[in-house]
């Protein structure tokens, strides 16, 4: 219930106007119907007994009752045009904003390992549990609301001809209504459940089995995937036709309703048209006012069978959007310092020890550093706090903002100019080929046959490993932060290539800030200085005027 009630929160806040206009007009399309239903009986009965004698005949106005029906008909198509459009167009803009505050929240820093861990986790999350939500305005709130609203109108409008026979058919509407609709929404709760859980597990292998065919054929484990596949999709079957049966069986109940209360409500209509107390007309419209009023039941069905599977993205969904963005950017250093760290330890999330250990640090702006020392020394450690990927857990951290090159190449299924627009969206054609040139890999692209436009696959496949460093280098000289922070930029590139990356790094450090962690001596020998890291903790700091600067370049690798 409460996360019901924040994604509930969510949508009055965004548009409380909109959805409770939906829901008027709604309420009004069902009254609408009911009353045209009843008076079109009335009016028929009515004309057929004044027909019996010409005085009567002549003196039944036919114009007021057949214009009050041609109103409602009017009325009616417009009122349910206008809902649709309201209530669709408010849920799927509140749809939309929360699928924002949710990537925004699966953005931040820290969560790249947990989404790493479980991509198919925020591929569902986005997708088929945001889309769930929109049943709980258009399929659970309104339907229910709709379906009260005709039944105590029927109550309303009968008990002026008689209070016993209203109380009568509305309670049993409420209660038999609401009575099955609960029935069928408690029955559906666990295979709603089981059917997302079977859901996720099959596009999740779909999706192992796609982007890790290569691996799988390698190792023999191809059928097993297709296996796991199968059984996900057995599964699935198997739940939709438990959910199937449920919505049949609360679709028959709730379309019984009328001829139910119709069967009852005619040996009540007839003792009263008997005692006088109501004439034939009368009794038509109440009957059919009763049998209209029982027809809104009939949309509790889709709900209800879907609650559980709104409840369920609910929970899931809901403590996303409570949390705020933390912001973790470190705060800006004092003028003429790049970087400052006193005294900083930092860990990641569920490590047992720390990836540094009270590290104090301050770095020039212009100045280019290597940072070195053995793997899980915590070089990308002192990178992602930079750049504000985890948090200090002791001491202080200040840097100027920040773009990190990381070891992986971060590109995307786009084109090269959407892979570079991701730096900066509004960047001209014009820079985006300058960012290339001053990568070196403008050439390669002018002679791709759709230049800019050209589409990359995941991972940037496509383009070679150099190139690819390259087209991320772009990338970040395109972003024009004042520090950079390069987590082994030319690492597994031929020598050449590493050269004339680094050349181009050169060309372009002025007004920069350049930290590189690195393994190798052709790395190290550019910059001005070394800091020399282990176990988390400051081994060294040479600048290149120190003897000590060319004995630790030394000891790396010489490639
Ligand atoms: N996401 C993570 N979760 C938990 N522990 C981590 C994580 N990333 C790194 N570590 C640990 O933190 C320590 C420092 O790792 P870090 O990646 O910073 O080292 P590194 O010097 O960059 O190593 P390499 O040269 O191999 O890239 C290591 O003990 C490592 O196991």
């Amino acid at each position: 219930m409460k996360a019901l009630s924040i994604v509930l929160a969510r949508f009055l806040a965004e548009k409380r106007l909109a959805l409770a206009l939906g829901f008027l007009l709604a309420a009004l399309t069902a009254l609408a119907g009911i009353v045209l239903l009843s008076l079109s009986g009335w009016f028929i009965t009515a004309t057929a007994l004044a027909g019996l004698t010409a005085a009567t005949a002549y003196a039944f106005d036919v114009f007021v009752p057949s214009a009050g029906i041609r109103f409602l008909a009017l009325f009616r198509t417009a009122a349910r045009y206008g809902e649709r459009v309201v209530s669709h167009d408010a849920t799927l803009s509140v749809l939309a904003g929360m699928r924002e505050t949710l990537f925004r929240a699966f953005a931040t820093a820290g969560m790249s390992r947990a989404l790493a861990l479980r991509p198919a986790r925020l591929l569902f999350r986005l997708t088929l549990d945001v889309d769930a939500l929109d049943g709980l305005y258009l399929r659970l709130l309104v339907p229910a609301g709709v379906a009260l609203a005709s039944a105590l109108f029927a109550m309303l409008c009968l008990a002026f001809i008689d209070g016993g026979t209203a109380l009568a058919a509305g309670l049993f509407l409420i209660a038999a209504g609401f009575g099955l609709a609960t029935w069928a929404a408690f029955r559906a709760e666990k295979p709603a459940r089981l059917r997302a859980a079977a859901l996720e597990a099959l596009r999740g292998r779909v999706i192992d089995l796609v982007s890790g065919a290569t691996d799988l054929l390698m190792t023999g484990r191809v059928a097993a995937c297709r296996q796991a596949i199968a059984a996900a999709e057995r599964r699935l079957h198997e739940t939709d036709d438990r959910l199937n049966r449920i919505e049949t069986l609360a679709g028959f109940g709730l379309a019984a309703l009328a001829p139910v209360l119709g069967g009852g409500l005619l040996v009540a209509l007839a003792l009263l048209v008997e005692r006088g107390v109501i004439g034939a007309p009368g009794a038509a419209f109440a009957l059919l006012l009763a049998l209209a009023a029982a027809e809104p039941f009939i949309g509790l069905k889709r709900g209800a069978v879907e609650a559980g599977r709104i409840l369920a993205a609910a929970r899931r969904i809901a403590p996303r959007l409570a949390e705020t963005a933390v912001e973790r950017a470190p705060a800006p250093p004092p003028q003429g310092v790049a970087v400052r760290l006193e005294d900083v330890s930092a860990r990641h999330p569920g490590a047992a020890r720390p990836a540094l250990a009270g590290l104090s640090l301050t770095i020039a702006p212009g100045e280019v550093v290597a940072l070195t020392g053995p793997s899980g020394a915590g070089k990308s450690t002192l990178l992602a706090l930079l750049a504000g990927e985890i948090e200090a857990e002791h001491g202080r951290v200040e840097a100027l903002p920040s773009t990190l090159l990381t070891q992986r190449a971060e590109l995307f299924a786009d084109t090269l100019a959407g892979n570079l627009r991701l730096a900066d969206p509004d960047a001209s054609e014009a820079a985006l080929w300058a960012a290339l040139d001053a990568a070196g890999l403008a050439e390669t692209a002018r002679a791709l046959p759709q230049g800019l436009e050209t589409w990359l696959g995941e991972g940037g496949s496509g383009l070679s490993g150099g190139e690819r460093r390259r087209l991320s280098l772009a990338r970040l000289l395109l972003r024009r932060h004042p520090l950079l922070l390069l987590d082994e930029p030319t690492e597994a590139l031929d020598a050449e290539t590493a050269r004339d990356i680094l050349a181009r790094l050169a060309a372009a450090r002025a007004g920069r800030t350049i930290l590189i962690a690195t393994h190798t001596m052709r790395d190290a020998v550019f910059a001005d200085r070394i800091v020399h890291l282990g176990c988390g903790r400051m081994i060294n700091d040479f600048s290149r005027m120190d003897a000590g600067f060319a004995s630790v370049a030394a000891r790396l690798r010489d490639c």
